[in-house]
């Protein structure tokens, strides 16, 4: 597959159940739906700030009128753009016809973006072109309005080039082989066959202007969707809308990427975030679903929906790292699940810091991290009450001891500012270094110079990048005599092929100190084993069913391999100790049950393809290339 954009993306989708002038009267406004996108798309900026696209698609629109409107942005600020322009569409459509503004059927005949579906994307790009062109909403037009079909999701899929294969085997002849154009290719051919199935039904019996009527009636999304989707191996939340106004949103068996909706008498929602939805519509968390893994969402031309099962459920294993990090942390779940995160690693951390809470200032970097800072402070008052406790259980002499014990309290400050809010993580490699280098400011006169360890939590170390390159720099000039790095997530040990971009085995910082240890202990020969068993599976075909890659990790411990990412990571010049300490995976599994997606940091992919992906990523790094390995 060519190095193409990647997908890790965020979803909006609304379809307003009533007629539009029912809320231009009871909103006041013709807008209703544009507001209401634009906060669900501005919540989930956390997920993709490279580009953006909104489509809306009008219901009952005679013949010779557009139905379809899309805008799509990859601008510095792609969400202002585009809403800016649907804005400037209503006021450059009014600016002669004020008093039309609320009636409902002028402003459907007269202006886009008046319809009752909508679909908004937020792209995450982090690998190839940031053009307009790779933004979703993609259109697949044809002259029949129930062929036209408009998708946006956030997915990746790890068998693209099998199911290339499979369009071409069916005589397409696709002019790209990247997977938003193979999926979205693939559905339409599902689309266009159901089409037929139901036109080659009802021919004969209604004329053909009724007969599309009829199509439209009688299309079955649930069976074209089973058609379309039972060969992917992937993780998915795609959204695709057709030109007669229903709609569908199809999560992927094993629940990998997120997806929740709402319903009431006036909309339904879905979005990749529960935050977005109750920022938009400020309903009860208890109100907001997600989609079921393996099922689609199915909301017909007339507004009626159901969930409805496409593929054989997996076992779930929703992605862990969307608790970790990507996600919104406002979402009352994730915000305890980081707390927890956070609170989880005080035992090591204590232990790395030798108990010395006297001489310990603990921070964190921004901005994700705080929460689970939060968590880690709570984890160390709970540990002083029990100290407390068990100093007055065992009696103390002198008053000045008991207020001493009484009165502790953990060092907190705020050593690391970020003076942006974008995610340096999700920027495009070319401007990381130099993002990262910049972006990060620092509090001085707090540390005691030689005397203070600093104990700094981040949500994650994946590449080693915000450490080496900024970080720990900004935090020696502060003169600590030592800082201990402390990640909520575990040590990123194997590559995700599911929409979170991180895909090549040399960028983990986990992996090079692997590489590190092998070479120090003379184990090398395990590479060249790993290579030969990866490449001969890769050649037969066999390499689904097993992870070999693991086995380079096998020889070392948690605590060898933390040890190796400390050295690694540290700039030449650093002055103070480094140690890092890293979540264990079975502590992230107490903090996240629910989400217990973690194939990043043991190996233990959801779907066969997982597999294939790591060996081959494995395989390209031995051979010293930089592809990408699906
Ligand atoms: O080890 P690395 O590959 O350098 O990546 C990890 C860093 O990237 C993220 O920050 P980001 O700026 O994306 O997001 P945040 O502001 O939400 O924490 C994360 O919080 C880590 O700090």
């Amino acid at each position: 597959m060519s190095d193409a954009i990647k997908h890790e993306c965020g979803i909006a989708l609304i379809r307003l159940r009533k007629p539009y002038q029912y809320y231009i009267d009871k909103y006041e406004t013709p807008l209703y739906a544009v507001h209401k996108l634009s906060v669900m798309m501005e919540k989930q900026i956390n997920r993709g700030q490279d580009g953006a696209g909104v489509a809306n698609i009008k219901i009952d629109v005679p013949p010779g009128k557009r139905y379809i409107s899309r805008y799509r942005s990859v601008e510095t600020q792609p969400l202002t753009d585009i809403f800016s322009k649907i804005h400037k569409k209503f006021r450059k459509g009014l600016k002669n016809h004020r008093d039309r503004a609320n009636d409902a059927k002028w402003l459907q005949e007269n202006l886009a973006f008046t319809g009752e579906v909508w679909l908004g994307h937020l792209r995450y790009g982090t690998h190839g072109s940031n053009e307009v062109e790779n933004c979703h909403p993609m259109l697949r037009q044809s002259n029949w309005r129930s062929r036209n079909l408009v998708m946006a999701g956030n997915f990746n899929m790890t068998n693209v080039d099998e199911l290339f294969g499979k369009l071409v085997s069916l005589g397409q002849h696709p002019k790209e082989k990247v997977d938003t154009v193979t999926v979205m290719e693939k559905i339409g051919h599902f689309l266009d066959e159901e089409n037929q199935r139901v036109f080659d039904r009802f021919k004969g019996i209604y004329e053909n202007p009724t007969l599309s009527d009829v199509i439209e009636d009688n299309l079955d999304l649930q069976r074209m969707l089973y058609r379309s989707c039972r060969d992917f191996d992937g993780g998915y939340a795609m959204c695709g809308l057709t030109g007669y106004g229903a709609s569908f949103v199809i999560r992927d068996p094993a629940g990998i990427r997120p997806a929740f909706y709402y319903a009431d008498d006036e909309v339904v929602v879905v979005a990749s975030e529960k935050q977005a939805i109750k920022a938009a519509f400020n309903v009860d968390y208890k109100q907001i679903q997600e989609i079921t893994p393996g099922s689609a969402l199915i909301i017909d031309k007339h507004g009626e929906y159901n969930e409805l099962p496409i593929l054989p459920k997996l076992e779930k294993r929703s992605c862990s790292f969307e608790r970790i990090y990507f996600s919104r942390g406002t979402d009352p779940d994730i915000y305890y699940e980081r707390k927890q995160l956070g609170k989880l690693l005080i035992p090591q951390i204590l232990k790395e810091i030798n108990y010395d809470l006297e001489n310990t200032i603990f921070s964190y970097i921004p901005n994700t991290a705080e929460t689970a800072f939060l968590g880690m402070i709570e984890g160390l008052e709970e540990y002083l009450a029990k100290k407390r406790k068990q100093a007055i259980m065992e009696g103390i002499l002198f008053e000045a001891d008991l207020e001493r014990v009484l009165s502790f309290r953990p060092r907190i400050e705020k050593l690391v500012t970020k003076d942006v809010k974008s995610r340096t993580f999700i920027t495009a490699d070319s401007l990381r270094d130099d993002m990262v280098s910049s972006v990060y400011d620092t509090t001085f006169e707090v540390v005691r110079k030689n005397v203070d360890t600093v104990v700094i939590i981040d949500d994650s170390i994946v590449r080693g990048t915000t450490l080496e390159k900024s970080i720990l720099t900004m935090l020696d000039r502060l003169k600590p005599k030592k800082i201990v790095v402390a990640s909520s997530a575990p040590q990123i040990r194997f590559p995700d092929c599911y929409g979170i971009d991180m895909s090549r085995m040399k960028d983990f910082v986990a992996y090079r100190a692997v590489l590190k240890l092998l070479e120090e202990r003379d184990l090398d020969h395990l590479l060249e084993d790993v290579y030969m068993r990866s490449v001969t599976a890769i050649a037969t075909q066999n390499a689904y069913d097993t992870n070999y890659v693991k086995a380079l990790y096998e020889p070392f411990t948690d605590e060898e391999i933390s040890a190796k990412i400390a050295e690694i990571i540290r700039p030449k010049d650093l002055d103070a100790e480094l140690a890092v300490v890293f979540q264990t995976v079975e502590n992230l599994h107490k903090a996240c049950p629910q989400h217990p997606g973690d194939w990043y940091f043991t190996g233990n992919y959801p779907t066969r393809g997982g597999n294939k992906v790591v060996n081959k990523a494995f395989t390209n790094s031995y051979e010293g290339k930089l592809e990408r390995a699906y």
